[in-house]
């Protein structure tokens, strides 16, 4: 993620760009040439920055660049592209452009302030994606934990929706499903194209959201979990009718900010949320679980909860860091009349397997009930 990297210094030559900058965009952009982009940090995330560029060793000046793939002209190649905010009286191709490169602190709203937004907002600022000045959550008037929690954080607390859509650019709904007809209508009439609208409510789908609203509204839909609040989360996203390759590329730089993010198609978000969605809660009880053995068995509590959380911590990671099928790596770990083979055999007789695989269809068809009830609306 870029905060690890910034503030970034860059110097080289300007090389000829594709020309579109000034012609189509109005907005003339000095390129370097693949060299100096090769060079980046792996971990520069592609999107709009801020900083300060000089030319040949001459004054200082703001400029805005933005670093990606062009995916609008189909662009094979990352570049950087920056537009000096000074009036160059000639062409400066071959000159020598110094840059600092900053962020662009993004004004991140939440309707709803409850346990997923707070992990959210948490986990971008910690990310460095914005501060808490830069954020505004809107809560139930009843509602002072989520407010003070917010509000610990320096955001700006309203209980006012519309409130929060107009003071900024990426609004995040994050109320109870049957709270979003309500929201929906409340935003309504203020709600602009310019505002990107990111849906994270269980059962509630990108259509029913875009009929609430004015034609050509911007929506994604985007199912998180809770683990965003240590920059660990698990996100999937599907981009609704209206929306542009920038606010995927938005969407996607958020939250990976805070994880992982995959785009997916829209009728797998029911079993995503049974499965990454409601997830944590699942392995909360598994870690509980085991922890409750191991005091059984005398180890002290505190002792063997540390245990029980680092060995899913550690098994996840084996997962996704050697891309070895979980059942070899249980192979590994299982010796011929082991202790392992005997605790799994007890398992596999209390049906956990099962189990797990019945917690991920029931959570999946509850969330196609909700979604059912609010189509009646
Ligand atoms: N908690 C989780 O692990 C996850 C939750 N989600 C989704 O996130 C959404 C929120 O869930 P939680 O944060 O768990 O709920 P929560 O109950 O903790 O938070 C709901 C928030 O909505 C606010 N609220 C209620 N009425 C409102 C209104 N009219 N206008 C503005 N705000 C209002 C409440 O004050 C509260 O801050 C749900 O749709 C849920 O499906 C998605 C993924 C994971
Ligand atoms: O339990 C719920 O409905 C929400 C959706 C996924 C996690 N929490």
């Amino acid at each position: 993620m870029s905060g690890s990297v910034l503030p970034l210094f860059v110097s080289g030559v300007v090389s000829r760009g594709f020309g579109r900058g000034s012609k189509e965009l109005g907005c003339p952009t000095a390129n370097y040439s693949q060299e100096v982009v090769k060079n980046l940090p792996s971990d520069l995330d592609t999107g709009i920055y801020c900083g300060w560029a000089s030319v040949d060793f001459g004054p200082v000046h703001k400029m805005v660049m933005s670093v990606g793939w062009n995916p609008f002209y189909n662009g094979k190649e990352k570049t950087m592209e920056i537009h000096i905010l000074h009036e160059f009286p000639e062409q400066f191709y071959g000159a020598h452009m110094r840059i600092q490169v900053s962020h662009i602190d993004m004004s991140i709203g939440f309707i709803g302030g409850g346990k997923m937004a707070q992990a959210l907002a948490s986990g971008f600022i910690s990310a460095g994606v914005t501060k808490g000045s830069k954020i505004v959550s809107s809560c139930a008037p009843e509602d002072t934990l989520s407010a003070e929690s917010f509000k610990s954080l320096g955001a700006r607390v309203t209980h006012d929706n519309c409130d929060v859509i107009k003071s900024t650019d990426v609004t995040i709904m994050a109320v109870k499903p049957n709270i979003i007809p309500i929201v929906l209508k409340d935003i309504k009439s203020t709600i602009t194209q310019k505002n990107l609208l990111i849906s994270v409510a269980m059962g509630v789908t990108i259509k029913n959201i875009e009929k609430e609203l004015p034609a050509a509204s911007r929506v994604i839909r985007v199912m998180p979990n809770t683990p965003a609040l240590v920059r660990q989360g698990a996100s999937v996203y599907a981009p609704g009718l209206a929306t542009t390759p920038q606010d995927w590329d938005t969407t996607e730089q958020l939250f990976k900010s805070v994880g992982t993010i995959y785009r997916v198609d829209e009728y797998l978000f029911d079993p995503v949320t049974a499965l990454s969605g409601s997830g944590p809660a699942y392995i909360y009880a598994v870690i509980e679980a085991m922890a409750d053995g191991g005091v059984r068995m005398g180890l002290p509590r505190d002792l063997a909860l540390q245990l029980a959380a680092q060995t899913v911590v550690g098994a996840g990671t084996m997962v996704t860091t050697t891309m070895t099928h979980p059942a070899t790596l249980r192979d590994n770990v299982t010796s011929p009349a082991g202790s392992t083979s005997e605790g799994l055999f007890t398992l596999e007789e209390s049906s956990v397997r099962a189990a797990f695989i019945r917690a991920v269809e029931k959570a999946t068809r509850r969330c196609q009930e909700v979604n059912k009830g609010l189509d009646k609306h």
